[in-house]
Formats: structure tokens, C-alpha cells, sequence
């Protein structure tokens, strides 16, 4: 069936028709490189600065702290590797969370292999980072924290300004992959402490491939990409033009309307949270109850496969995901649904709902509508079930 609802903004978003059309003229007549000295070129260059303004004036960063990318994974490989191997004169401990994105948890098991010590912070129940343990993690070899802002399973929003405080106060630098904060949360990189922070367009109506790394000046990194003086000359390639300026019209676009889509999607979110755990019994809300993404909506539905779930979804026309082993293509279980202590019974029947700007009421009580049918239906299989109901 095509996808009458789709429920899964944290994958990715559709590209906005401001967006499409604001980046279409550098695919077609401005296609100059910006390193050519003509003004077909000087047009592009000027089209790149332009756009590294707008997003660092969102941010409250200088433009020269804006390095593009093509996407959050490389932001977060450059970030993390790129400081790891220009302070190893320091010392040659990280510090990280259990819940991160693979592209931090794997770059950081990368480092381990060449020498470096990794701490996997635990988080708490809801997905929390622990300040106090933290703090007492932090060594004199240390020198990078890399937390994420959001968790792109559970929502989690974690406390930057304050791990940026404790960051700072050792002289420690502090990295966040905000790629799912960013148009959802505001942000300003000075009040927040943050060192570096990772984001992608596509995430935010933007398109995909193009994403950008803040490195606040004076941090010590190594460049990312050898070869052209390009990005300061730290990340060398031709820019991807109209990549750049549709992340710029997105960013610009996100938090132009910010609070609106703040309490619009915070409101669809508490709708549908509310109805599922009413008409659904063994439910539980994975993630912080407040301190959550506004589009965010995880949960774990006992006695029900997430693979059985998403594949009925589906063929109501529905497009969710699920943290479960089975669904995602793994044989692991979601790190982060481990993270936070849920037995792997459990974690089977996670189902994630995420809301985004086009997202209505009725997308929600349809969604809802089917979610108790096939639930219904599938339990019906379930002896387990069964037992626990006494039926
Ligand atoms: C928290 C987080 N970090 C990093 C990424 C990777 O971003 P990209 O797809 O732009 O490489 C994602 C997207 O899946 C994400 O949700
Ligand atoms: S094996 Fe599927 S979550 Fe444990």
C-alpha cells in the first residue's frame, strides 16, 4: 500500500518546496564552481557565504565556525577523530554516552583500537546522562566529551549547558551531535558551551548529503578531508552548492517558525501518547516524559513483535520504525533501548513514532486507530498474553 501516514520524521523529512526551489537555479544556471575566478563562480562563492551566515547567525556562531559536510555521520567522524588525533599530546581519553548514534559509538570504537580509552556513560531509565558520574569520569588524560543533544530513538533531550559547564571547567572540549535538536530546539552554541556541534539537512526539511560541523574558534582539530583549499582548507572537495543553499533555506525556515512548530507537534505528540497508553493496556513510553523531542513518540508494546508491528503498520499505510533487533537488520538489540534497562522481551516491541510538520490530528487518530487493531490482532496470537490476561 503506498504510505497514506507517514510516522517517521527522525529517519528523515520530505524536502520543502521552498527548499527544492531555492536550490534548482545552482543545479542548473549558476552552476559555477566556487573556486573559479569568473563571476559565474564568484556567484556560487558568494551563495556559499551567504548560506554559512544564515546558519551561523541561527546558532549564534561566526560564520568562520561553519564547516559543511555531508551530513551528521561525517560531522561526527571529523569531531571526533580529527581532535582525538590533534590533542594526543594531551592525552587519550573520550568520553561518550551509551545511547549515541552508531556514527559517534563506532568512531569512538575505531579510536579505541588505535590507542585511545573510551567511557560509555550509562544513562538512567528515561535516557539521561548522569552529571555526577560524568564529572568523576573526567581524568587528566581526558579531552574530549562527546553527548548528544537528542536521542533520535527515545527523544531524550540531555542537559547541555551543563555538560558544556563541566566540559569547560576542565578544559575538556565538548562535542553534542545535534542532529535531531537542531530545528527543533533552539540553540545557541555560545550559551549552550558547546565546542563542536553536528548537524544534517535532512532531518529538517532539508535535503540529504549536506550537513555541517561548528567548530568554535581556537578549538585544536586536525583538517578532515585532504586535497583543496576548500572549508578553510579543513575540509577539501567542491562544495556541494545547492545542497548548501537548501540546508541554509531549511535552517532559516525551521526557526523562523520555531515556537509554532514547537507546540503543534508537542501537542499532536501528547495526543497521540495519550491515546495510545488509553486504548492499548502493557504499553510503556520509552524516553524523559518531559524532557523529550517535540515530534517524539517511542514506546514499547508488550507481547508484540516490532517486526510483526511495522510490517502491518505498513500495510495499513503507515511508515514507523522500531528499535528492535528483528526490524532493524541486525541481530542486536537497540543499544539504546538496552541502555535504559529494558529486558529484551521488552525491547521487541518497541515501536517509534516520530511527527513532523506535515503531521495532522487525523494522521494521529488514524494512526491510533490501527495501532489498537493490529496490536489487538496480534496478541490474539500471543500465549503469552493470554497467561498474563488469565484468558
Ligand atoms: C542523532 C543522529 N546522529 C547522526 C545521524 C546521521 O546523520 P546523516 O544521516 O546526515 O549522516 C542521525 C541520522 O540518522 C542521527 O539521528
Ligand atoms: S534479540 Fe530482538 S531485542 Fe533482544
Amino acid at each position: 500500500m503506498a504510505t497514506k501516514v507517514y510516522m517517521d520524521y527522525a529517519a528523515t523529512t520530505p524536502v520543502k518546496k521552498e527548499v527544492l526551489d531555492s536550490m534548482i537555479p545552482y543545479y542548473t544556471e549558476k552552476y559555477g564552481n566556487p573556486s573559479s575566478v569568473y563571476s559565474l563562480g564568484r556567484e556560487s562563492r558568494k551563495t556559499i557565504d551567504e548560506s554559512r551566515e544564515k546558519i551561523a547567525n541561527i546558532l549564534g556562531a561566526n560564520p568562520k565556525e561553519i564547516y559543511f559536510t555531508s551530513g551528521g555521520s561525517e560531522a561526527d567522524n571529523w569531531a571526533i577523530k580529527a581532535v582525538a588525533m590533534a590533542n594526543k599530546d594531551k592525552g587519550n581519553h573520550i568520553i561518550t554516552s551509551k545511547i549515541e548514534h552508531h556514527a559517534v559509538l563506532h568512531t569512538c570504537e575505531y579510536l579505541e583500537k588505535h590507542g585511545f580509552e573510551v567511557t560509555y556513560l550509562d544513562v538512567d531509565e528515561y535516557g539521561m546522562v548522569d552529571l555526577e558520574q560524568l564529572k568523576k569520569s573526567i581524568t587528566d588524560k581526558t579531552i574530549l566529551i562527546s553527548i548528544m543533544f537528542a536521542n533520535n530513538e527515545i527523544g531524550t533531550i540531555q542537559p547541555i549547558k551543563e555538560i558544556g559547564q563541566i566540559a569547560r571547567e576542565k578544559g575538556v572540549y565538548f562535542h553534542t551531535d545535534a542532529v535531531q535538536a537542531v530545528g527543533n530546539v533552539k540553540i545557541d552554541v555560545n550559551e549552550l558551551n558547546i565546542d563542536m556541534m553536528s548537524m544534517s539537512a535532512h532531518k529538517i526539511y532539508g535535503p540529504k548529503g549536506i550537513g555541517a560541523l561548528y567548530i568554535k574558534k581556537g578549538v585544536k582539530i586536525d583538517p578532515h578531508i585532504h586535497g583543496g583549499a576548500q572549508e578553510r582548507k579543513r575540509r577539501a572537495g567542491t562544495e556541494n552548492v545547492a545542497g548548501i543553499v537548501g540546508f541554509a533555506k531549511a535552517m532559516e525556515l525551521a526557526y523562523e517558525n520555531l515556537e509554532e512548530h514547537i507546540s503543534k507537534l508537542t501537542k499532536l505528540r501528547d495526543k497521540l501518547i495519550n491515546d495510545v497508553k488509553n486504548k492499548i493496556d502493557y504499553v510503556r513510553l520509552n524516553g524523559h516524559p518531559e524532557k523529550r523531542l517535540p515530534g517524539n513518540a517511542s514506546f514499547c508494546i508488550e507481547f508484540i513483535e516490532g517486526e510483526a508491528l511495522l510490517l502491518n503498520l505498513d500495510m495499513a499505510g503507515i511508515a514507523a520504525s522500531s528499535g528492535s533487533a528483528c526490524t532493524s537488520g541486525s541481530l542486536d538489540p537497540s543499544h539504546v533501548l538496552m541502555a535504559i534497562g529494558l529486558p529484551h522481551e521488552i525491547a521487541h516491541g518497541s515501536l517509534r513514532l516520530t511527527l513532523g510538520d506535515f503531521t495532522t490530528e487525523k494522521d494521529v487518530d488514524y494512526v491510533v486507530e490501527k495501532l489498537v487493531e493490529i496490536v489487538d490482532r496480534l496478541r490474539q496470537m500471543s500465549p503469552l498474553y493470554e497467561k498474563v490476561k488469565g484468558v
